[in-house]
């Protein structure tokens, strides 16, 4: 297998990264550049940012509701699709807007690709689809019961891919992704509203807001709050890269991305306070409705068939590639 840091790994294909000016999808463009994919991307910047699309990156402003348009005739080879509504909280008060975006847009992606000739996928799922999991470490083969909309839809949208797969020669992954943080170089998380729990720390380290709620403290857990695990976002990049190379005409791979180790909100916040040097007030709130209990991944597979290697394991390092992202994306002041 070469490795898949090779600058002439992509020698000049074709991809296009729907979602590329978010978070996750803005790493992903800066790795495929970096091994030397052509890469398109396209964004309706509903929560994404044009700045984050990558120099490099030709850029589409649209959905992928409209994809046809960019894929006819183009040449594209792949499709890495991380453009989704993935706010939790805002999927059960608003489902109708998470079925239309994630599933009927994803279908529309993908009847595109189909009339284009497109032969590969990477996707976006997520952790959510296990709900509460009965064990942990979280395998691809325990039960599936999303326990909110938003895990629904990636549900959904992952059996969607696997019928297109044995009919249709398809060649797809479906990533699992668990909690991912960190940032790399100039890209990382800039949600707005922000829900996620490392930014939101950070937040409060930098007194851009008064403190952080504690979301339950009476979990089954050795400190009573929630437990995840935390992938940095470069780590994840890797995967992505991996398996827009280890695809397989007519294969729907189906992988978990995490550490395998899980660490509770009180230690994330302990973490943060130890990385940063500064204080953080907590206040201590209700649980989140749907929150599990414990997530933590088992990504035997992922090692094992895309020889994925994670090497950004450490929380500290996670939330201080974080914490740099944050100070110049906020223009904090560091503390002397
Ligand atoms: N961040 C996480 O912890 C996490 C965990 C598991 C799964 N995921 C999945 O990974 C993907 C990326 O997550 P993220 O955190 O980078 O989110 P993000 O909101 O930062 O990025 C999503 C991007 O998709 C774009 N978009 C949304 N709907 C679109 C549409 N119809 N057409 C074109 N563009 C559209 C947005 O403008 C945004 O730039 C999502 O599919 C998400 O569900 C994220
Ligand atoms: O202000 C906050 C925010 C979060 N939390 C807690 O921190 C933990 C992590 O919460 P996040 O919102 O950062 O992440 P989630 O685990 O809820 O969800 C993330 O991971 C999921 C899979 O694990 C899905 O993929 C989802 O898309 C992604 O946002 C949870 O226990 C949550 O209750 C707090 O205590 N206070």
């Amino acid at each position: 297998m070469s490795s898949s840091t090779s600058s002439t790994a992509g020698s000049g294909e074709k991809v296009l990264v729907t979602g590329g000016a978010g978070y996750v999808g803005s790493v992903v463009a800066a790795h495929l550049l970096r091994d030397g994919y052509a890469v398109t991307v396209l964004d309706d910047l509903s929560t994404g940012h044009r700045g984050a699309v990558p120099a490099g990156a030709e850029f589409v402003e649209g959905r992928i509701q409209d994809a046809a348009k960019v894929l006819d005739g183009a040449g594209f080879t792949a499709v890495l699709h991380f453009a989704a509504s993935s706010q939790v909280g805002e999927s059960v008060a608003n489902p109708e807007k998470y079925w239309t975006n994630n599933v009927a847009g994803t279908l529309a992606l993908l009847t595109a690709m189909r009339a284009a000739g497109v032969g590969r996928l990477v996707f976006s799922s997520t952790a959510a689809v296990y709900g509460e999991p009965a064990t942990v470490p979280i395998t691809e083969d325990l039960p599936q019961a999303p326990t909110n909309p938003y895990g629904a839809t990636k549900l959904a949208i992952d059996h969607t891919i696997g019928s297109y797969c044995a009919a249709y020669g398809l060649a797809a992954t479906s990533l699992r992704y668990f909690n991912v943080a960190g940032a790399f170089g100039e890209f990382g998380e800039r949600h707005d509203p922000e829900s996620h729990l490392i930014p939101l720390v950070l937040r409060a380290a930098a007194g851009l807001r008064e403190n952080v709620a504690v979301f339950g403290t009476d979990y089954p857990t050795p400190d009573g709050t929630c437990i995840r695990d935390y992938i940095h976002v470069a780590d994840l990049a890797e995967a992505h890269l991996l398996a827009l190379r280890h695809s397989t005409a007519g294969e729907h791979l189906i992988c978990n991305l995490g550490n395998g180790e899980g660490f509770s909100v009180r230690q994330v916040i302990d973490t943060v306070r130890r990385v940063t040097g500064r204080e953080v007030p907590v206040v201590e709130a209700d649980r989140r409705a749907g929150d599990p209990a414990v997530l933590v991944a088992s990504s035997e597979r992922a090692r094992k068939r895309l020889g994925w290697q994670p090497t950004r394991t450490d929380l500290d390092g996670i939330v201080a590639d974080a914490w740099r992202f944050f100070v110049q994306a906020h223009g904090v002041e560091e503390q002397s």
